[in-house]
């Protein structure tokens, strides 16, 4: 049976409208099932239309791998080389609706060279679905996996036990897994700052959908909710989205809009928490404050909508914010709250993911771009490489294509720049070649040393008596004011 997702399109789009959306990742090595579970998930939900669905009965003849069975796999894979070779080769963004909620899916393949395809799914991901396979159990990949699911913030991950079918739904095995991922995996994480993340673990079988949208009844020993109902109803929502208008304020100043001299207003689209007419707001990284003097809405459909303006707006809403003093405010700028500023600096200590065929040369300089602001920098220090099947740290000169790395990165400027677990769109920076305009890399901040680091961090190393005596310092006489010397240590 195959369904049109409705057949009037407007009452659909007016139903959809105001669900909340859920984007989740799907990871896993090379026939876990990943494409079996997504063909699996639209075709229960019923967001397969008729032609796809014939389409996918005749070529489940021709390629297919499971029998009399519908390939649930041709539903999603598809582009034709990945076909003919039977792996997925980049990232596939696909979209499903339940009564409850909207989803993005990001489909993405599970080999080694293309963890910056990963990287990328996983960036605006909520929720990672980690698939294993029951006869498996924990491999290499599944550690890589994690790694860059944790690294990216996603809070929520839950482990898909897959092809329970081949192991008798062996309740025993399941645990076993359950066991050797808290073990092998969780405990021995990296967390670069951040909580560990919350997971649940369901035993599958995606082709035969048991646990899928439905509750298996070959596996009554598992009292949970099958993988549907719990994105249905799991919280996913990040520290700054949980903390609502208690999250910290940042407004990365996109567009200066000038159109004669008696309006000058600063547009873009709030990164996290609210902002209220009458706020003291400061600007960074020059420092300047002053107060909002009105927010106008952007964005709305009328001419009317467009002037109307408001008391308050929260993120993720693009306005126009007027200031009552003429401060200069550019592009790149940031706005925030003068009672809650981030620190300001030209020299960051990041996790880097390489993402171009030419390595990263760390005297080289690179376009950062963070939010709206433009910046130049070079990646003076690889603290170390991680190596992301075993996490264990070596010490590199260059890092290749997929390498992820902790560095230090000293830019042209000071910016302004959150913690990336305290605020995934202020924490996190794209590297662009200068000469090629291509995307290189993707970053993360993971701690920002104060202003006056940005003169002294990359002329000398202390030595561990120096360290030692500047942590006492700090400790005993406060009041001296002394810096963190650690701040650019190997951590
Ligand atoms: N018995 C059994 N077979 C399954 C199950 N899920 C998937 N398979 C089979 O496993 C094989 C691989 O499934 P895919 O969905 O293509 O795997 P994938 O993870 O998307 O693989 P790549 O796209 O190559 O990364 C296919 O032959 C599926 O029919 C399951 O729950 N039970």
């Amino acid at each position: 049976m195959a369904h049109t997702p409705a057949e009037n399109i407007e009452a659909y789009l007016k139903e959809h409208e105001n669900k909340d959306m859920l984007r989740f990742l799907t990871c896993g090595s090379v026939d876990d099932g990943k494409s079996t579970l997504i063909g699996r998930l639209l075709y229960d939900s019923k967001m397969i239309f008729e032609d796809q669905l014939a389409a996918a009965e005749s070529e489940s003849k021709k390629y297919g791998t499971t029998g009399e069975k519908i390939d649930m796999a041709l539903l999603v894979d598809g582009l034709q080389s990945e076909r003919e070779q039977g792996i997925t080769i980049d990232v596939a963004y696909r979209f499903f609706a339940t009564d409850k909620r909207k989803y993005i899916i990001a489909d993405t393949p599970g080999h080694e060279q293309y963890t910056r395809n990963m990287v990328t799914g996983a960036s605006t991901a909520d929720v990672a679905i980690i698939l294993i396979d029951a006869r498996k159990g924990i491999l290499t990949q599944t550690r890589r996996h994690t790694y860059i699911v944790n690294l990216l913030g996603i809070r929520h991950i839950v482990v898909a036990v897959n092809k329970m079918d081949l192991v008798d739904f062996s309740e025993e095995r399941f645990e076993e897994i359950k066991h050797s991922y808290e073990k092998e995996v969780l405990d021995q994480l990296p967390m670069h700052g951040a909580a560990r993340p919350e997971t649940i673990y369901i035993p599958m079988s995606a082709l035969d959908g048991d646990n899928v949208v439905d509750k298996s009844d070959r596996m009554p020993w598992f009292k949970d909710k099958p993988l549907l109902e719990l994105l249905d109803t799991i919280d996913y929502r990040n520290a700054e989205q949980i903390a609502g208008d208690k999250a910290s304020f940042r407004f990365p100043v996109q567009y200066v809009n000038r159109p004669n001299l008696d309006f000058r207003g600063f547009c873009g689209t709030i990164a996290s928490g609210s902002v209220r007419v009458g706020d003291a707001i400061t600007v960074l990284p020059s420092g300047k404050t002053t107060t909002v003097k009105s927010i106008i809405n952007s964005g709305d459909v009328t001419e009317a909508d467009r002037h109307a303006t408001a008391d308050a707006a929260y993120a993720p809403m693009a306005v126009t914010i007027t200031t009552e003093d003429e401060v200069d405010i550019s592009r790149g700028d940031m706005l925030v709250h003068t009672d809650d500023v981030p620190r300001v600096s030209n020299a960051l200590k990041v996790m880097l993911v390489w993402m171009d065929e030419t390595p990263m040369q760390p005297e080289q300089s690179y376009y950062i771009k963070r939010a709206t602001s433009d910046a130049t920098g070079r990646f003076e220090d690889i603290n170390y490489k991680i190596d992301v099947n075993t996490y264990e740290r070596e010490q590199v000169d260059t890092l290749a294509l997929n390498d992820i790395a902790s560095c230090k990165l000293v830019l042209n400027r000071p910016i302004a720049a959150d913690h990336y677990s305290d605020n995934r769109q202020t924490g996190s920076f794209i590297v662009v070649d200068r000469v090629t305009n291509n995307t290189v890399g993707a970053g993360m901040i993971v701690d920002v040393a104060a202003r006056e680091h940005e003169k002294v961090a990359s002329v000398r190393e202390y030595t561990e008596a120096e360290k030692a005596l500047n942590a006492y310092i700090r400790e005993h006489f406060p009041e001296w004011g002394a810096r963190d010397v650690s701040v650019f240590e190997n951590n």
